[in-house]
């Protein structure tokens, strides 16, 4: 896989991504900027059959117990260095989304001590979709992360948006900050500035960014840094680096075939905008209710069977995305986590029905329920073609359930304009 530019040379970025859609997210950027690449689902039991820039593995890390996501992220590690990994980058998302106990510090803390390293960046800066930290704050849109809607997220709610102070909640390390008055000074100013913080005593920098350029300066002032922790941003200055230049042929996929449908597990604000536009332009839609799946009603069949006769007239979509106060009722009956497993196994479960139905374009919203549906389609593999939205390409993977392969698009909670259920399938 890859694309079909012909680089000599081995793996330049290795990538751990702690969910299914920051994966591609990331495989995304790092395509624009002209990589190769190519994303693993899980970490992969044999080596890379394929000659790429980049490798990014996708991972469902970023709400499982600490632990866990620790012994995950260093079996990928493992593997990309084996791999040749020049350089690491552990992708989490631009919301920072993390619960009190983790995993983004427990992580950083654990590649820092595998990778022998002990100064590292953290920032999910992402212009192209609104995040921008300034002095450590992060804005999603016009407004505070807090104030962003994440603050009700159902599985890591945000409540506070000072990245020093939640990082430093989560790390064994100091946490420190290089604010936009250095980046504004340039490369070596910021380099200037990760010296002194590590100086004093400083492990994890905190790094302000307000636009492209300022990333694109950044990853000037990374090269060579063993690791690199950041959202999807970052990676739009990092190719440079190994002089690699954007190049057209980089996104080009197999030609869409098939039948269209959308499945929806997520919960957050854009999606919630997203389902109610793709409901107004009278497209078939069904929605999912957890209480019946919890009381072992077959919603997995009811669902295919009605989508069965439906599909030949154009995309449908099934979801579970709901409101807040909605989202907390089922919680406070079923627990979250109950909550969140049941819905997405079932959403994956339809996923997996709408393609032996014969779906070959999909779209899936949600970074948990992408790597439900993703593992549920037995998918190893992706190729990344060309971006929808920021941080939403569309993507081709082989599946037992489709052999001659499907295009699937994993789009991220907050990502995509409005209209984004019925454009995505317009770009293809
Ligand atoms: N109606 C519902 N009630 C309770 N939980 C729900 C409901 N619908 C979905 N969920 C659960 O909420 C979680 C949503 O997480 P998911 O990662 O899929 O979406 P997201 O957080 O919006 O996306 P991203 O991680 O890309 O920002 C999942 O565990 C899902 O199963
Ligand atoms: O960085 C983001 O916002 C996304 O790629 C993501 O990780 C959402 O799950």
């Amino acid at each position: 896989m890859g694309n079909s530019t012909e680089r000599q040379g081995g793996v330049r970025l290795g990538c751990i991504a702690d969910d299914f859609t920051g994966a591609t997210d990331l495989a995304n950027n790092l395509v624009r900027a002209g990589m190769r690449v190519v994303q693993t689902i899980g970490v992969p039991a044999a080596p890379l059959d394929t000659q790429v820039d980049a490798v990014v593995v996708a991972l469902k890390s970023r709400t499982i117990a600490p632990e866990q996501a620790v012994a995950q992220s260093l079996a990928a590690l493992q593997w990309l260095q084996e791999q040749g990994a020049e350089q690491i980058y552990f992708k989490y998302c631009s919301t920072f989304d993390s619960t009190p106990e983790g995993n983004i510090g427990p992580v950083t803390d654990a590649l820092m001590q595998a990778l022998g390293t002990d100064f590292t960046i953290a920032t999910p800066a992402f212009p192209d979709n609104k995040r921008t930290v300034f002095k450590g704050y992060l804005f999603a849109g016009d407004v505070l992360l807090n104030e962003s809607g994440m603050q009700d997220h159902p599985l890591t709610p945000m409540k506070d948006p000072n990245l020093v102070r939640v990082l430093q909640a989560q790390t064994q390390k100091k946490v420190g900050l290089v604010d936009y008055q250095t980046i504004a000074q340039g490369a070596d100013a910021i380099r200037a500035r990760f010296a002194a913080l590590q100086a004093e005593g400083v492990g994890i920098a905190i790094v302000d960014a307000l636009a492209n350029a300022d990333l694109v300066t950044l990853g000037a002032a990374l090269q060579g840094m063993p690791l690199v922790t950041a959202g999807s941003g970052v990676a739009i200055g990092l190719p440079q680096n190994f002089g690699i230049a954007p190049d057209s042929q980089a996104a080009a996929l197999p030609a869409a075939e098939g039948l269209q449908a959308v499945v929806s597990g997520s919960c957050s604000v854009a999606t919630n905008q997203q389902v109610a536009a793709f409901i107004a332009t009278g497209r078939p839609a069904l929605a999912i209710d957890p209480l019946r799946i919890a009381e072992g009603a077959d919603v997995r069949g009811e669902a295919l069977a009605w989508a069965r006769d439906k599909l030949a007239g154009g995309p449908v979509l099934v979801y579970s995305t709901a409101e807040p106060a909605s989202v907390r009722a089922i919680q406070g009956r079923l627990g979250v986590e109950q909550a969140g497993a049941m819905v997405e196994q079932t959403i994956a479960g339809i996923a997996r029905g709408l393609v032996e139905l014969g779906v070959r374009q999909l779209v899936v919203a949600g970074g948990e329920t992408s790597g439900a549906c993703v593992q549920a389609l037995q998918i190893a593999q992706m190729r990344i073609g060309a971006q929808i939205d920021p941080g939403v390409p569309w993507c081709h993977a082989l599946s037992p359930a489709a052999p001659q392969g499907l295009h699937i698009a994993l789009k991220s909670g907050n990502f995509g304009t409005p209209d984004f259920f019925t454009k995505a399938f317009s770009r293809l």
